[in-house]
Parts: structure tokens; sequence; C-alpha cells
């Protein structure tokens, strides 16, 4: 009866403009109308502003107003929810209800966190927030076996870390906790509270966390700690949306030995964004270790500074800085509040922490000075002729760069400029245009940087995993047939949300593939929870029907799928991004397509491609896709990187190399006990008919693993791991744009509800049970009983309820089944 839904009185949610929701109720509900079953609805709103509708009880069933064409207002719960600490408890489950218990929790009580079910959202403050310390982390740590529920504690994200020890012991199961959320949302500060945590609840170390970089101890927490410092020097970077940006995905498994302890970690990266090597948009900044070591050895004298690969230049961060490089984001060379030279001494101190010496830092600090000079290597043409060239004689960064790299100045400059053509067995060279050669060189930095980022997360896995007896063999197979102590881990992915901007390149279509990926994920496990729970609670129910994103994942990663055209594409010599783009429309957009729902036209001509995600439509500008996708350098560059005299070149982009082609097997995270797991965590794709090659470099038959086949193969193996392990989510909200402190846009905050799936797990809980009290809540809420019922009878007419018992005993009240 629509009359219970909508009565006089009855509180409910009207749209408005300026706050997105506000409160009113119900002030007249008649059916004066002389058309038989419409009923006339007067609202209210807080500020006294009336409105008016009209709705046949059919159409009130819908939620469909007749007059305006309007949602009907959805229904507000009692002032006593408005700081509800889990959003399930609420009577009324809906967009507007959310929003209004955590804005209220966030604005009013300065609470950060507040459950959805299994999911923590996680409001970013945009200020310090005494709630990280040691006390605080000891009264978390006492909680161990008991229920949410059953604490008096806020939700907090060491709530989610002891709920993932705690099962890790009991269920004798590895845990993964997934933060997500968009860019500057605090996934990564959630995430390094989250090992701060277990780094410190079992010792009585206070000060370990507040002394990770740096620090001069040397236990394993230590060490494990000292991984975000580095990280975020050669990971992170200043953006538009966020000062201290990670530039990758990454997946740290904290391992624990049978009793427990902390014995190591081991870490996996996915997809550095390699384009701001060369290139940063206005506001940015390039990778952080850049500005470090610059202002780092601004103060040196020019003998240490040759050391660093740096003397006779100007180094320091002002706009007559000597780097072509760091010079596109001169107008932000620093960044308030951040002392790169002091963060400078932090990272090469977290680099000693986990093993890195200085020697090898010396080495590393060079090759990043040859990516500068490299930089600066002046391409140009002739008059009248479009032809590149380097004056190899003269030029200067030319010089400096080859020296540092071990590479004779006069081959790099020429297979910079020339390509070489090989037409059936015979080679010719040909010129290359200036913009052609600025990509060669530009290329070379930024696989050189991305090899020695490769090289650093196999260094600290290598130390903080393999050399601690955790069960992880070397690369050579050091420890077979060793007895090595089991080992669990606890792991934290920290990974991209969906992203969707004004111009999407391929970087957002990676990210939102994974996200696609992590999203079938998390509603498939939230909607398996939901049945188990009312399968434990013998509940009779007919299935729930969700949402499923698989057309799109088919779409992007199917047999003829954007991926594998975007490789075929890729992998032809004449292939370019107006041929990718036209391959799509002919393959995609054919009217025997079934893929035509999900890849739809683009409005803007011929050089976008639009995708209809879960999360919304995005178009995506294939200009530099390919490109981008190839991501490697000419086989003359590889082998004269290959060829160097710099031994440690030659390490570094061995590494880089050989991304993707090691053994798919080899990668996988529960391989870690077997005898060919490799030490780097190297995510490697599955490359059909490839075969591996002795040399460093050639290792596949003619072809070279492209960027998005490394990536799938990586997601390939990620969501296998999260498969295996109990998996925990923390969603991070950025509550406004302008990272003001306790600062509430609501509509910018449901938008990523939605985009991080809260929204979509309220909706499948709203099919099925929205509501659920325990018996003890049933009992203080509803004394008299017979009451009760009838309360809420006239409540939940339509809505369903499930009280939960302690042991699956069921009282249950539903208008389905008419009790
Ligand atoms: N819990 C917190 N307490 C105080 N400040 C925070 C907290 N979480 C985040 N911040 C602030 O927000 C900023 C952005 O957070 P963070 O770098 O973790 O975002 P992110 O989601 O990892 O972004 P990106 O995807 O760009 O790496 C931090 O530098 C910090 O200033």
């Amino acid at each position: 009866m629509a009359e219970s839904i909508y009565s006089k009185g009855t509180k409910v949610w009207l749209e408005d403009k300026e706050h997105g929701w506000i409160r009113g109720q119900v002030v007249s509900c008649s059916s004066s109308s002389l058309e038989d079953g419409l009923l006339d609805l007067v609202f209210v709103d807080e500020r006294g502003k009336e409105l008016t509708m009209s709705a046949t009880l059919k159409e009130i069933a819908r939620n469909a107003a007749r007059n305006p064409k309007k949602h009907l207002p959805q229904l507000s719960n009692d002032d006593i929810y408005d700081n509800v600490d889990d959003l399930i408890k609420l009577p009324h489950l809906n967009e507007p209800s959310i929003l209004h218990v955590i804005r209220n929790r966030y604005e009013s009580h300065k609470e950060l966190y507040t459950y959805s079910g299994i999911v923590l959202v996680a409001i970013n403050p945009f200020t310090d927030v005494p709630i990280y310390g040691q006390e605080v982390i000891q009264t978390y740590a006492q909680t161990a076996e008991k229920k949410r529920n059953e604490l008096d504690l806020s939700p907090h994200l060491f709530t989610i870390a002891e709920e993932a020890y705690t099962a890790m012991q009991r269920d004798l199961k590895d845990q993964t906790i997934i933060v997500s959320g968009e860019s500057g949302a605090g996934k990564t500060e959630s995430a390094k509270y989250i090992m701060r945590y277990m780094a410190s609840m079992k010792t009585n170390v206070s000060d370990v966390i507040h002394e990770e970089a740096g620090s001069s101890g040397t236990s394993v927490e230590y060490q494990v700690l000292a991984t975000n410092p580095i990280l975020e020097a050669f990971g992170n970077a200043k953006t538009s949306r966020n000062d201290n940006s990670s530039r990758f995905g990454k997946y740290i498994q904290i391992l624990f030995d049978s009793d427990y302890t902390i014995v190591g970690a081991r870490i996996r990266t996915y997809l550095l964004e390699r384009s701001r090597i060369s290139f940063q948009q206005r506001s940015e900044r390039n990778y952080h270790i850049f500005y470090q070591l610059c202002q780092g050895v601004a103060t040196l004298s020019e003998s240490e500074r040759a050391r660093f690969g740096l003397d006779g230049l100007r180094t320091d961060l002002t706009d007559g800085n000597s780097f072509r490089y760091l010079a596109t984001s001169a107008s932000s060379f620093r960044i308030d509040n951040v002392d790169d030279a002091a963060n400078f001494t932090a990272t090469r101190q977290a680099l000693s922490v986990v093993g890195i010496d200085s020697e090898k830092q010396y080495s590393i600090f060079r090759l990043l000075a040859a990516i500068l000079h490299l930089g600066n290597i002046d391409i140009q043409h002739r008059r009248d002729v479009k032809d590149a060239i380097i004056d190899s004689k003269t030029d200067s960064a030319l010089a400096k760069a080859m020296d540092l790299l071990g590479i004779n100045a006069e081959q790099f400059a020429r297979a910079t400029t020339k390509k070489v053509i090989d037409a059936r067995g015979e080679k010719y060279e040909s010129a290359r245009t200036v913009d052609q050669a600025v990509g060669v060189r530009d290329g070379v930095a930024k696989f050189i940087y991305n090899s020695i980022f490769d090289w650093l997360v196999r260094r600290i896995n290598e130390s903080l995993g393999e050399s601690r007896g955790t069960g992880i063999t070397s690369e050579e197979g050091s420890s077979e047939g060793e007895h090595r102590p089991e080992t669990k881990f606890i792991a934290v992915l920290d990974i991209y949300g969906f992203e969707h901007f004004q111009t999407n390149s391929f970087e957002q279509f990676c990210i939102n593939y994974a996200n696609e990926k992590l999203q079938q994920q998390f509603v498939s496990h939230v909607f398996k929870l939901e049945q188990a729970e009312y399968a434990q609670e013998a509940i009779d129910w007919t299935t729930i029907d969700f949402s499923d994103n698989q057309p799109c994942i088919d779409l992007i990663e199917g047999k003829l799928g954007i991926l594998a055209l975007l490789d075929e594409e890729s992998r032809l010599a004449t292939g370019t991004d107006d041929s990718f783009i036209d391959k799509l429309n002919s393959q995609l957009k054919s009217p025997s397509s079934h893929h035509k729902a999900i890849f739809k036209d683009h409005l803007h001509g011929n050089e976008a491609f639009t995708i209809a995600h879960y999360a919304g439509d995005v178009s995506y500008n294939v200009e530099g896709f390919l490109e981008k996708n190839r991501g490697t350098v000419p086989d003359e560059h590889r082998d004269l990187l290959m060829g160097s005299t710099n031994e440690f070149l030659r390490e570094v982009v061995e590494v880089g190399f050989n991304v993707g082609i090691d053994n798919h097997a080899n990668s996988h995270p529960h391989t870690s006990k077997g005898a060919n797991a490799k030490p780097d965590g190297m995510l490697s794709p599955r490359l059909g008919g490839t075969a591996h090659s002795n040399e460093p470099g050639k290792a596949v038959s003619g072809r070279k693993p492209t960027q998005c086949s490394v990536f799938k193969s990586s997601l390939l193996t990620l969501t296998e791991a999260l498969q295996q392990t109990s998996v925990h989510y923390i969603r991070c909200i950025k509550p406004n744009e302008t990272k003001t402190p306790w600062a509430f846009d609501g509509s910018l905050v449901a938008a990523q509800l939605r985009a991080c799936g809260v929204l979509e797990t309220i909706r499948i809980t709203s099919e099925g049970y929205p509501t659920r009290w325990t018996y003890g809540d049933f009992a203080e809420r509803f004394v008299d009983i017979r009451y009760s019922f009838l309360r809420l009878k006239n409540r939940h007419r339509r809505r369903p309820v499930l009280l939960l018992f302690p042991h699956p005993h069921l009282l249950q009240i539903s208008s389905h089944h008419g009790t």
C-alpha cells in the first residue's frame, strides 16, 4: 500500500541544486484527484520550500511520479541514525541517506571512517589527525578475536588490519587488503598506516611508527617500512591532484613466519607512468628522485658532484636549472613543505636499510644523471632538409650522457638519427625526422628509468624476501631442496581508482581496465557473501540478480578485443594510431559485433573511442597509444645498452628487457615457494608461441612483449592471487578538490562512492535484506514485541528485514513472505 511509504510526517530526501539533497517531509498525502488511484503528495523541505507530486500506487511502487515526471523522493532515516558506524544498519539504504551519514560523521564528529558492510569507507581529512599513534595501535591490537560490532571502538584502518591479522592466524590463509580510490584520496597514506600497524603491533618499539625512512634500525620491520620512501622517491611525483601521487600500482606482501612475526616483504608493481620522464603538465613535476638528487648535490663541491655525474652543471631548482626533462615543470620545482634535499638523505638511508650500499647508490644516481643529460642532447635538422642530426663532436650533453652510460657517443647519435631497415635480408639506413629522433632519445631515457625502477623492486625483494628464509627461492634456485619455514602473508594492494579526465589516454585505459577486473571480483565477492549469509540464517530466498561487467571485460581482453587489436597494430612496422582506431571501428562497430552496447560511437571524430564502463562512459584519445604500448627501444639501442662498458647499466637494462618475458608461472605470487620462483616479483605475460633465448634482450623470437600484454598478464596473476586470499576492502574518498581540511562536497563524494562500487554493494544488499539487526538490537529497540511488529510492518512494508541471531535461527519479517 502506497500510504505506508508516504504518509503524513514521513521523512524524505528532496533533490537540491546547491546541496545535492535536503531533508524534508510529507505534509499531505491525499487522493482528492478525480482520477482513480491517483495520490497528491505534498512535501516541504527544511527551508520551507514546498513540492507537490502526484502518482498512482503503481507508480509509487516503481518510484516514479507522474507529475512532474521525476523520481519520487527517497525515504530518510530518523535522526538517531545520523552517526551510525556501519551503513548497513540504516533502515533506509539509499544514496542520500548514505551521504548524509558519511558527511555528518566527517564534518560534525571528525570521524574519517565508516563501515559499509565489508567495506571501510575512508574520507581524507587533508590534515593531521591524532589517531594513528602507538597507543591507538596497541588499543586496536588488543581487540583480536572480537567482532567489529562487539567493539566500543570507532571504525578504523587498524580494525581492518587487525581483522586481516586475526583471520590469517585463525584460517591459516593469506590475506589481501585492497585500498582503492581516485588520485589524492589517501590510498598510499592508508597503506602506509596499515604497514606501520603490522610493523609495530607485536613490538613494544614505540618509535617504529615515527621512524621509517632514515632510521638506523635494522629490524625486519624497519626494512619493510623503508620500502615506502624508496618507492615514493622513484615512483611518486607532484601532479595537479596530489603533491605526492603514486604513478604506479603496488601489491606489497608482508610476510609472516609460523609465529606470525614479520620476516620480510615482497613487492609487485604495476605500470609505472613512463611518459612523465620526458614531459610533465604545467604545475606537475618529474619523479621526486630527480629533484632530490639535484637539491642533494647542490651544496657539494665540484669533485663530490662528479660522483653523482652532475659536475659542471646548475642543479639547483630554479628557472636556471640545466635540465630539459625538469624544465617543463619549472613553475613547480618546489613543493610547499617538502625539503627535497632532506628527503634525498632519507632516500639514501632507506636504500642502505634495504641493503643497497653507497657504491651501488652512486651507480644508480649516475644513471639518473645520465637520463637528465640524455634529455639535453640537441637534435636539429639541416636547413631545408627534415632529416635529424646530432653533432656528436660538439654536443656536450651527448658526451656526458654517453660517458655515464658507457656507450660510444657517435654510435648512439647515428642510431638515434638513422633507422636500419631490413628489406628481405638486406639492411639499409633511412633518416629519421627530428620528431622521430626526439621520440627515440626520450624512449631510451624512459626505458632506462623504468628499468632502474624494476631493478630496485627486484633488489628490495631479494633483500626482504629471499634472504630471510621466507620460502622464496632465488632465480638460481639456491634453496631447492632446503626446508624453509612456512609463511603466510598479508598484502596491501594500493591501486589507482577509476579515472575519467577531460582527455584520457593509454594510461587511463589500462587503469580503468584494471578497475573493471577488480570491480568484477568485488561485486561477485559481496554477492557471494550476501548469499552465504542467507544460507547460514536458513532463509528462503530467490537468487538476486546483479549487474555483471563481463561484457566490458570481454570487449577489452577478448580474442578480438581492444588489447588484441592494439597489440596487432603495435607489432606492424606500418602501424599508426590512425590505423589502430580504424581497425577498432571496423571490428567492434560492425553490425554483427556483440560489443556495440559497450563500444560506443564517439561524438568527436575519429581520434577517440568510447567505452561504457561500470562507472560511466569514458572516451580515450588514441594519440600516442601505439608508442606507449610498444614501450621499448629500437634494436640498435638495445644492442648499445647491452654492449655498454657500464656493468651496472647492463645489469639494470637486462631486468628491463626481461620484464614480461620471464615464464608466467615464475611470477605467480603463490609460486613463491616453488623452485623456479623469481625474487623480483616481476609480472609477466603469457605470450602464446613465444620462446626464450639465452641472449639478454632478445629473449623472444621476434616478439617483444608490449606494455598492455605485460599489464594484462599481471592483472591475471593478481586476480588469481586475490582469489586465493581472503580479501578486505578500503575505499578512500577525496572529499573536495581543493584539499581543504574537513570540507565535504556531496556530489564529488557520491560520484566516487558510485565509481568504487559502494553504491553497487548497497544496491545488491537492498535487493535482498537491506535491514539487519542482531537479536540484542531487536530486543533493545522494540521491547514490546507486538508493538514492534506493528511498527516494522508500517516502516518496512516493502522492505524485508533480516534479524540476525547468534545462532542460525531466524525470525524473518518480510513483505515478500507475508510474515
Ligand atoms: N589519513 C590521513 N591523514 C592526514 N592526511 C591524509 C590522510 N590520507 C591522505 N592525506 C593527505 O592527502 C594526500 C594524498 O594522499 P595519498 O598520497 O595517500 O593519495 P593517493 O590516493 O595515494 O593518491 P595517488 O593515487 O595520486 O597516489 C597526502 O599527501 C596527505 O596530505
